[in-house]
């Protein structure tokens, strides 16, 4: 199993931490954001659609305003990140334009992935770029978070940045060769595990906190992202960002580092996520043609197959879908407000524009999105 999870993958996210994208946590090192971008781009070329989430803006930030150590402070790291992050972002856009290809800043909070409709967005803005074929470069915007809600660490961002795309693997990059069974900086005899279960309960007692300076959240964090990256189905490879070419070989199959696996699909994970989480905030009531296809052709749910709008839901929230006896037939995130579907319910997604002045998505429930019940 582990030879090929990066290899049948399609959808990654690659997590680099602060010491694989700077020069000993002072500064960002250019020509190993290049080097992320060369592999980067031979994954797109694979076929392969990838979200970068990377750090080092505060060390950047650090270095451009003079600071030799790390501030206590919350507010300096802020500003720390603030400066480094505008050249975070423009070193990345010229190291991937060697390759030719576009990159786009994301930057996201907790409460962004907590409030639905944020959530929706962020979705299908990240989706919308992959269908573009840029790469989204995603980085916690530590601006506006204090510390109740910082992610804690961008190894965390990156796993509920799986979760909502649906990656099936998340690699997060280090300055380790992976999970050893004891944080190899204390322990000379510790030895690298190359494929655990995210479920097995001994990798509490191996992961450790960091200790390199630089990073944050050390092992610990690591496995705590993997264990929520399964959450959706994905599996996690933790491994060295100092192998060369370790993304390229990974996704050509090699066993580097270690995998940390989901015990579930994507798909399954994503509908026992769905079904647990929504609080119903309206209902639709569907024509016979629109029952069957989400029924029978696992299709998503389109405004023209909607007669009856009920309930008051915003963008974003949970709404039952009711066939004409009545019977729920399905459960779903609404991509439009209950007053917007009213509007647009018995329409051809084409018209939605014409309508509502602007279109957001053309169904009204995805069918990535609905739990048929
Ligand atoms: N069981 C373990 N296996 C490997 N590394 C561990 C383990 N426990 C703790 N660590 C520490 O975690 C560190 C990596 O985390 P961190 O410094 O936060 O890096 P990053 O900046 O890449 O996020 C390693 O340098 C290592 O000292
Ligand atoms: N937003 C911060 C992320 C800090 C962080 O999580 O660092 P790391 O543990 O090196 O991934 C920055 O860009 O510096």
């Amino acid at each position: 199993m582990t030879r090929s999870i990066l290899q049948s993958a399609r959808r990654i996210i690659v997590k680099v931490g602060s010491s694989l994208v700077t020069n000993e946590g002072s500064g960002l090192d250019r020509q190993v954001l290049g080097g992320w971008a060369g592999q980067i781009s031979r994954l797109k070329k694979m076929g392969k659609e990838v979200v970068l989430v990377s750090s080092g803006a505060v060390a950047e930030g650090m270095q451009r305003l003079g600071w030799k150590t790390r501030p206590a402070a919350l507010y300096e790291l802020q500003a720390a990140a603030a400066v480094g992050q505008m050249d975070l972002a423009q070193a990345y856009a010229d190291c991937f334009s060697e390759y030719k290809l576009l990159t786009a800043q994301i930057l996201l909070t907790h409460d962004d992935l907590s409030s639905r409709k944020r959530y929706l967005n962020a979705r299908s803005t990240i989706l919308t770029l992959l269908n573009l074929d840029i790469v989204p470069i995603i980085n916690e915007n530590d601006t506006v978070v204090s510390d109740e809600i910082r992610f804690g660490d961008n190894d965390n961002l990156a796993a509920l940045v799986a979760n909502l795309i649906e990656a099936e693997v998340l690699v997060i990059l280090t300055d380790q060769e992976g999970l050893f069974t004891g944080d190899p900086r204390k322990h000379a005899d510790a030895t690298l595990i190359s494929e655990i279960s995210v479920s097995d309960p001994h990798i509490e007692t191996m992961a450790g906190g960091t200790s390199s300076g630089i990073g944050r959240g050390g092992m610990q964090s690591k496995v705590m992202a993997a264990r929520r990256a399964a959450r959706s189905g994905a599996h996690t490879v933790i491994a060295s960002g100092r192998v060369e070419n370790v993304l390229v070989r990974l996704a050509n199959g090699e066993a580097i580092g270690t995998s940390l696996l989901a015990d579930m699909p994507v798909k399954v994970a994503r509908k026992l996520w769905l079904a647990d989480h929504l609080q119903v905030r309206g209902s639709v009531v569907l024509d016979d043609g629109a029952s069957r296809a989400l029924l029978s052709g696992g299709k998503s749910l389109l405004p023209i197959g909607v007669v009856e709008v009920r309930g008051n839901f915003e963008r974003g929230e949970a709404i039952s879908c009711l066939n004409t006896s009545g019977r729920e037939i399905a459960r779903g995130l609404a991509n439009y407000s209950a007053r917007e579907s009213h509007k647009i319910m018995r329409r051809p997604s084409s018209q939605i524009e014409a309508v509502l002045g602007y279109v957001g998505e053309y169904e009204l429930v995805h069918r990535d999105n609905l739990v048929i019940l």
